[in-house]
């Protein structure tokens, strides 16, 4: 499990670009055969990527975590990002995930383990109350496209844990996913800052060759990231989060912190992002 710390806005306003991927960007979250975990400190956000290719992988335990399981003190969320269907077991109870699927497992579940030919995207948060493990089907999420083809961010989000109706309660983790539509190409535009929340972004279904200019950083000091497939974006809470690729794709967002509300956003007037 590799520790990333983070950085203030003055540091990052002054990074080259190598020491901004080094803080702000994870690559190579999913290897065959292999889990891979990012601690953060980001309010103690974990980035979980699993593949099993073949053989179970079980949730193992990190030195970082400081307790005695992974699930301890803690909640996740686990997406499948593939169309091959994967299954996730907890205790003695499986999951069988499609594509897009969600399952929340809330804390004191001490065996996880995953299997299938897929790949499982994980975002964990402390908690500290238990709330029921549960599936949302990605199909069973009915919502409306935004946006606009002529500004070319017409997309759909799925928010899969969240406190409104329909959503998987949890401790603080907020998980959806946002799909471009084919011509579109940019996300969260306007931009908008959280304060009360860090911000996680994976990148997927980027098509090969193409890639993601990530915008980061204060609103008036902005920064950017060339993310590729499968790569993820850490945004701490005083950072815009915004994306533009050179194709359509898809990106899982994850929330913790303060509080649950998606809508409590301060959001940015394009005019003043420099
Ligand atoms: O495309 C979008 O807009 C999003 O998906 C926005 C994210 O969900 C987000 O930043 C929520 O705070
Ligand atoms: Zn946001």
């Amino acid at each position: 499990m590799k520790v990333h710390y983070s950085a203030s806005p003055d540091c990052t306003n002054v990074m080259s670009t190598e020491k901004l991927r080094e803080t702000y960007l994870l690559q190579n979250l999913f290897q065959p055969g292999q889990i891979v975990a990012h601690y953060t400190d980001l309010d103690r956000m974990i980035v979980v990527g699993v593949q099993p290719a073949g053989s179970p992988i079980k949730l193992g335990n990190y030195k970082p975590i400081g307790s005695s399981y992974f699930l301890e003190r803690r909640e996740i969320g686990i997406l499948n990002l593939t169309a091959k269907t994967g299954t996730v077991t907890v205790g003695s109870a499986k999951y069988e995930l499609g594509h897009l699927d969600c399952l929340y497992i809330g804390l004191g579940e001490k065996d996880v383990s995953f299997s299938g030919d897929t790949q499982f995207y994980c975002i964990s948060t402390p908690a500290h109350a238990k709330y029921p493990t549960a599936v949302l089907r990605g199909e069973d999420i009915k919502t409306p496209p935004i946006g606009d083809p002529a500004n070319a961010n017409r997309r759909v989000i799925r928010r899969y844990i969240h406190q409104k109706e329909g959503g998987i309660k949890s401790c603080q983790l907020v998980m959806g996913c946002t799909t471009l539509e084919t011509g579109s190409v940019w996300n969260t535009m306007p931009s908008h800052v959280h304060n009360r929340r860090t911000e996680i972004y994976l990148y997927f279904d980027i098509p090969q060759d193409q890639m993601v200019v990530h915008l980061m950083g204060e609103p008036d000091r902005t920064r950017h990231l060339t993310v590729r497939d499968r790569e993820v974006a850490l945004s701490p809470s005083w950072s815009i989060h915004t994306g533009v690729g050179t194709a359509a794709y898809r990106f899982v967002w994850a929330m913790g912190g303060d509080n649950q509300q998606y809508e409590d956003m301060d959001p940015v007037a394009t005019k003043d992002l420099r």
